[in-house]
């Protein structure tokens, strides 16, 4: 009979430990994901902007300005369109709310396949006659007026950066080395989006881009939205202040709403299955920080036309109070089944390999998850 001495048993469990103890992600949101399901498009769509506008009903109650982030899609696009046809929208002071964008193709301003270009269709358009301000659209920069898509990708991060202090601002925590975006001189790569010199974005205290819209537009067309025209009411300079941008922070807006499409391979925004853009910012040990890409990023490769795209990343979506995903189409089951099994993990129990199989699983919000689903979406045994 033989005993182990104290101390190799400490070290033995001590070493285990260590080897088992698996690295958590970081910048979840907190929330369960729940599914709610519904037999068609327009039940899902009916039901989902009775929820969005109840969410911006009560953050005007509270504070001066909403951040919602958009996405394409054909459930996103059904949802916005039945956004625009809502009653309830004429009773709401579209002034104060901004809109952004969780991913875009590059391609030219005018392209159909543009998300932007589809939005101010069904849902922008229609709202500035109920005082949306153009300037107050935050659009992914278009190929036709960027230098590249390393430039178009820049201008978002720092036209987050510029409006992180519109609302409550809570900085996405980034990891070491994430940050390397240059803080100082600005950024270019497209008409009207210069943003001055050396000093940082200057929106403190009370908001920025918030005031009323000077001009009344009676007749909205998609040349309200030119790149030209899209200049903040009220505006919001980059003036002389600091940003806060070190530290291992990025700012950005809290958005009050995420929607996010996702498709039958389970990417949300442009951020695809495989790809280790996915896990930016995740910290996980996978994580590839590639200095200045944690917060948006360039897709230029993407496996679903058009090649190239920007994206937002996780902890951006993750950063956002609501998060509703707007699922429709049979060729989803699989993946929809991935993301209800994902679901059902505790946020620090997601890794690496759940999220490059489905990226959808590392989206939550930090209030509310829910995922919007047609029946048809969802297989028969995920089915209420
Ligand atoms: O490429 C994209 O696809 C997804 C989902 O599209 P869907 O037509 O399958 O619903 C969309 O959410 C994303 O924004 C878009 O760029």
């Amino acid at each position: 009979m033989w005993t182990i001495p104290a101390s190799l048993k400490t070290c033995w469990i001590s070493k285990n430990t260590r080897r088992f103890s698996m690295p958590k992600i970081q910048n979840m949101g907190a929330s369960t994901p729940t599914l709610v399901a519904h037999p068609t498009r327009e039940a899902l769509a009916a039901d989902a902007v009775t929820r969005i506008l109840d969410i911006i009903e009560h953050v005007l109650s509270e504070r001066t300005i909403a951040h919602i982030s958009l996405t394409g899609g054909t459930m996103g696009i059904a949802t916005l369109k039945a956004w625009a046809e809502n009653e309830r929208v004429k009773d709401i002071d579209w002034s104060r709310v901004h809109f952004w964008f969780s991913d875009e193709r590059y391609v030219p301003e005018r392209s159909p396949e543009r998300n932007d270009g589809q939005a101010i269709e069904a849902l922008l358009a229609p709202l500035l006659s109920h005082g949306l301000v153009v300037g107050n659209v935050h659009r992914m920069g278009p190929s036709d007026i960027f230098t590249g898509l390393d430039a178009a990708a820049e201008h978002y991060a720092f036209e987050m950066r510029d409006y992180a202090g519109s609302a409550p601002a809570v900085s996405v925590q980034m990891p070491e080395g994430a940050t390397e975006l240059p803080l100082a001189g600005g950024h270019g790569g497209g008409a009207g989006h210069e943003h001055g010199g050396s000093g940082g974005c200057g929106c403190g205290g009370g908001g920025c881009g918030s005031s009323a819209p000077e001009q009344s537009i009676e007749e909205t067309t998609l040349e309200d939205f030119d790149a030209e025209a899209a200049e903040p009411a009220g505006g919001c300079g980059c003036g002389g202040g600091g940003c806060g941008g070190g530290g291992g922070q990025w700012p950005a807006p809290v958005f009050d709403i995420t929607l996010l499409g996702m498709g039958p391979d389970g990417h949300i925004a442009s951020l695809f299955p495989g790809r280790k853009q996915v896990l930016l910012g995740t910290g996980l040990p996978e994580d590839p920080v590639e200095g200045g890409k944690a917060v948006t990023v360039m897709v230029s490769d993407s496996p679903k036309p058009p090649a190239e795209r920007v994206s937002v990343t996780l902890p951006i979506i993750n950063n956002s109070r609501h998060v509703f995903f707007l699922i429709t189409g049979e060729d989803k089951q699989d993946a929809t089944g991935r993301l209800l099994a994902g679901a059902k993990l505790d946020a620090e129990d997601l890794n690496a390999e759940l999220l490059l199989e489905t990226p959808a699983v590392g989206a939550r919000g930090k209030k509310q998850t829910l995922i919007f689903a047609t029946e048809e979406s969802l297989a028969p045994e995920n089915r209420p």
